[in-house]
């Protein structure tokens, strides 16, 4: 058996097509233009890289963007006020505090964050759109978990009734994506660095999320045959090379359906940070009326 490759291009086309269509019609109806605007503090190669595929998809679908760079010397007070202007700004909609921060601003991670206003909180990090994706309300919810279901619902997986078993439980991903798998009537179980026997309860799931962090982490005998297996890890190994936390090749024999890394999960990340910034100006525009 081989497994069927589902390729991130491919869904986040289809996103994408989406979100141009709502970005006219916003236009034409209301002559409003979504905009996005991203933090990023100091120097992190990786999150340019990023930063820099946002604001390419921006310019692609006709959403305004504006990326802030501030310095890694940056007080915890300049960038409350840059959050501030950025909430009172009627040409954004969207505002994404690239994360991780440097050292020296980690431990002010959750009040910045929280500074965010909630209905312009495009990541879905802030405490009120964590709350409502918990009681089941879905409204701003994390990209890249969001992705994950777009990929399975757009592949045509089912997910009620099955095991999804997620390595991760980070707040950015493995948190929000059991609560969307669970709302979505799948029987979840979240694993972490002090589970006991992780490739025994991994052998059990029917779809298997990895968020870990981990280069090649998960191999053939943690997998049930058949199996659908995402891989939300980006590595980069000493060569430059991207690879996920799965072993691909390793796996691509035993599972039924694999994301690649580059090219899969990332891709959606993106798409669904468009379609939330659309989302949040549709908001944003009702509540002016
Ligand atoms: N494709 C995309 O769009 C995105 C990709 N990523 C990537 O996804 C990965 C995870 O990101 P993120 O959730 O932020 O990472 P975190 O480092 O915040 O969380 C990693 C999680 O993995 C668990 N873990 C670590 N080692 C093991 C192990 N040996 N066995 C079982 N569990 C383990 C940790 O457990 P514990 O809680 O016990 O420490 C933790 O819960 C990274 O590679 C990141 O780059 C992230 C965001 C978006
Ligand atoms: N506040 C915040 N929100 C985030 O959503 C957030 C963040 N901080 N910090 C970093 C992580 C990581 N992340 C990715 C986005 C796009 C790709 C992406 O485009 N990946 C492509 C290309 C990767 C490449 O070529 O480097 C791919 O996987 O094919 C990957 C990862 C968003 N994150």
């Amino acid at each position: 058996m081989t497994a069927t490759l589902l390729e991130g291009k491919v869904f986040a086309a289809e996103i994408k097509k989406n979100v141009q269509e709502e970005v006219k019609k916003l236009k034409r109806s209301q002559g409003i233009t979504p905009g996005l605007a991203v933090i990023i503090v100091g120097e992190n190669a990786a999150s340019k890289v990023y930063v820099a595929n946002k604001h390419k998809a921006c310019e692609e679908l006709g959403i305004y963007s504006e990326v802030i760079r501030m310095p890694a010397s940056v007080t915890k007070q300049e960038l409350l006020a840059q959050i501030d202007i950025l909430n009172n700004s009627t040409a954004i909609h969207g505002i994404l505090l690239q994360l991780p921060l440097p050292d020296d601003l980690k431990h002010d991670e959750t009040e910045l964050l929280k500074a965010i206003h909630p209905d312009k909180d495009v990541d879905g990090f802030h405490p009120v759109n964590v709350g409502k994706l918990a009681i089941g309300e879905e409204h701003l919810v994390p990209c890249t978990p969001a992705g994950c279901i777009k990929i399975l619902e757009l592949a045509n997986i089912e997910i009620a009734g099955k095991h999804a078993v997620i390595i991760g439980r980070s707040n950015i991903v493995g948190k929000p994506m059991a609560n969307l798998l669970l709302s979505r009537h799948a029987t979840v179980t979240i694993c972490h660095s002090r589970t006991a026997n992780l490739s025994s309860i991994t052998s059990q799931a029917d779809i298997l999320i990895v968020a870990i962090g981990k280069a090649h982490f998960v191999t053939k005998d943690m997998v049930k045959p058949g199996a659908v297996v995402i891989d939300v890890g980006i590595n980069r190994l000493a060569d430059k090379k991207l690879v996920g936390d799965v072993n691909f090749d390793d796996i691509k024999e035993v599972a039924g359906a694999i994301t690649p890394v580059p090219g899969g999960v990332g891709l959606l990340t993106i798409a669904m940070l468009l379609s939330n910034t659309v989302t949040a100006a549709q908001l944003q525009c009702n509540k002016d009326r």
